[in-house]
């Protein structure tokens, strides 16, 4: 019986094998002629042609060189980015498929792009903050782009950053006495960070406080920070990077919930500050001097001009929209947050609507919040590791303050040359924005080599590379503050030192944040020596949108006798 059965079986099954073997073969063969002869065809174009005519590693059809980035932790993409640009030097591409990424660490190049008013489109990547910053000025472009600038640059001016040296001081206070708690243990100092930095931010964004009870500034804090986890995963991960795909997911889900954390607090501010502006402005009291009058004059001799700007541009004399805006320095008049000044031009004419204002407060939140905080962080680190740095830093501290526990002013500030040297050497070794990326829309010809960078490429700046390169900074795995006394930086391209990027697009907040960073740090420094049990060279660093460590801003405190 058996006998009989398997011959008639056999067929079958030969036939069932036989009916997809074939096709299948035929398919194989017809894709690979498809991509081959797609591949070639793609090979004559110029774009193409252009792009491979820069060095960097072997690229496959259709994947180009996106399988160097699959499976790779943070960390490792970082080393391999690192070990690419020792490989194939200043100028190196990648295809991700067949888009180039042209990736510059030269200054004369990087200066080419981040000086243009041509190449100021952000890259693609960006767009996954779209749904958080909407068209906010770090993502937005052309006209918007340009108007929003013109709005926002004068509410950082420097005399509306002077009216918020009390927040900043008394902030700095809470946190020197909530890490009292810590005394004697390690512990992570970036949780300290985030959480003052957010406080300050919305008191000088938003003009609102958090109180003890009110842990909605916090939530709001670890809502940014696993934001910010989760756009980093949707630049890395290929189903989260399609739209589609992306929605189906409990990222998506997650990414919903903490936006309504975010965004809700953002919006609840920006109607309470308009239906009070609106409510004074009907009974008369709009606010005076107006931010005209605080920006808009011309500089009158002794009152209260500071000598030197609170950000001091490295001895260059490369200046941008900020810079301008000392010229009309009239001392401090009165505080106002960001948001109200934004409030008060849009009364004025400027044209600017409600939601675009959440907009611009939503971005000024977060570039404002994980940079600094990290930058805060790295600094304190890498003070526990150079006990002598510090020891420089807490003399300069005690010539300016003596045994006054008193508050720091802005004057106190620009004598902290010492400290800013050494946030400065901290932003170098570890810049909080580590890579910074544009769409290049029309043809570049590199200052460097003779390598075209065609339209449409993506060019990614190496903040982190360029910062260590040994031409630029000896020993650049050295923490030296001395890198930036003032014969070093004049003596060095405006463009090897950008972490603030550069340009027409540079930081609007660059001021801002290092007038907040020596208030904190000098608070911290004049209560507690900092201490650390590793080296930088333990630091394991993960390649986030905000450079940090993965193993965390480990330091112990002992308090300084008063
Ligand atoms: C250590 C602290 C900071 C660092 C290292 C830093 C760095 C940067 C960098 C590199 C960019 C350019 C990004 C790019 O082109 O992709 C940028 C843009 C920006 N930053 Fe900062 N930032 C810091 C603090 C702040 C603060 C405190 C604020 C606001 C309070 C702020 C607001 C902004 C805004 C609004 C932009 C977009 C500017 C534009 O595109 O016109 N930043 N920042």
């Amino acid at each position: 019986m058996s006998f009989e059965t398997i011959p008639e079986r056999l067929p079958a099954e030969d036939g069932v094998g036989g009916s997809w073997v074939l096709p299948m073969t035929v398919a194989a063969v017809l894709t690979v002629t498809a991509v081959t002869l797609f591949h070639l065809w793609m090979q004559t174009r110029r774009y193409v042609k252009l792009g491979n005519l820069i060095p960097g590693p072997v690229a496959y059809p259709l994947v180009g060189n996106a399988n160097m980035l699959l499976g790779k932790t943070h960390n490792q993409i970082m080393e391999k980015a690192m070990e690419l640009s020792y490989i194939y030097g200043p100028v190196a591409r990648g295809w991700i498929g067949y888009h180039l990424v042209v990736f510059l660490t030269e200054p004369s190049d990087v200066e080419i792009i981040l000086n243009s008013y041509v190449h100021l489109e952000k890259s693609s990547e960006y767009r996954f903050f779209k749904p958080w910053l909407g068209d906010g000025l770090l993502i937005s472009s052309g006209d918007k782009w340009r108007s929003h600038r013109k709005l926002i640059a004068p509410a950082f001016h420097q005399n509306v950053l002077k009216t918020f040296i009390d927040v900043f001081n008394d902030n700095s206070r809470a946190v020197v006495q909530r890490m009292a708690n810590e005394v004697g243990h390690e512990f992570d100092c970036h949780d300290y960070m985030s959480e003052v930095t957010v406080d300050i931010l919305l008191e000088t964004a938003m003009g609102s406080t958090r109180t003890g009870q009110n842990k909605e500034g916090f939530e709001y804090a670890m809502a940014v920070m696993k934001m910010c986890d989760i756009l980093h995963k949707r630049q890395l991960k290929i189903h989260l990077r399609l739209d589609p795909l992306f929605n189906l997911t409990g990222v998506k889900k997650e990414q919903e919930r903490l936006l309504h954390i975010i965004h809700g607090l953002t919006r609840k501010v920006v109607k309470q500050k308009k239906t009070l502006f609106e409510r004074n402005a009907a009974e008369g009291r709009l606010p005076s001097p107006s931010l005209t009058d605080i920006i808009g004059k011309e500089e009158k001799p002794g009152e209260g001009a500071p000598s030197a700007p609170a950000f001091i541009s490295q001895g260059s004399m490369l200046r941008d929209d900020l810079d301008d805006n000392d010229e009309n320095d009239i001392g401090e008049k009165r505080r106002l947050a960001f948001l109200d000044l934004m409030i008060e031009s849009a009364n004025a004419g400027a044209n600017i609507s409600d939601e675009e204002i959440k907009e611009e407060v939503d971005t000024i939140m977060f570039e404002g919040h994980d940079t600094t905080a990290a930058g805060s962080s790295f600094v304190l680190c890498l003070l526990g590791i150079h006990q002598d740095v510090q020891e420089r830093v807490y003399a300069e501290l005690r010539q300016i303050f003596g045994d006054s526990t008193r508050k720091a002013t802005f004057a106190d500030t620009l004598e902290m040359k010492y400290l800013e040297r050494v946030i400065f050497e901290t932003l170098r070794m570890f810049p909080p924005v580590p890579i910074i990326a544009r769409k290049i829309n029309e043809d570049v010809q590199l200052a460097s080599k003779n390598y075209t960078i065609p339209a449409g490429t993506t060019v990614v700046i190496g903040t982190y590379k360029i910062h260590h390169r040994e031409d630029l900074f000896p020993e650049p795995e050295k923490f030296n503050p001395d890198n930036f006394l003032p014969e070093r930086t004049q003596n060095r391209h405006y463009y090897s030192y950008i972490p603030f990027s550069a340009g027409p697009r540079s930081c609007v907040g660059r001021k801002y944040a290092m007038l907040k960073l020596k208030v904190l740090l000098s608070t911290i420094l004049r209560s507690y020596r900092v201490r650390s049990n590793l080296t930088e060279k333990d630091f394991k660093l993960q390649a986030d949108i905000i450079l940090k460590r993965t193993d965390g801003f480990l330091v112990q405190l002992e308090p300084r006798l008063p």
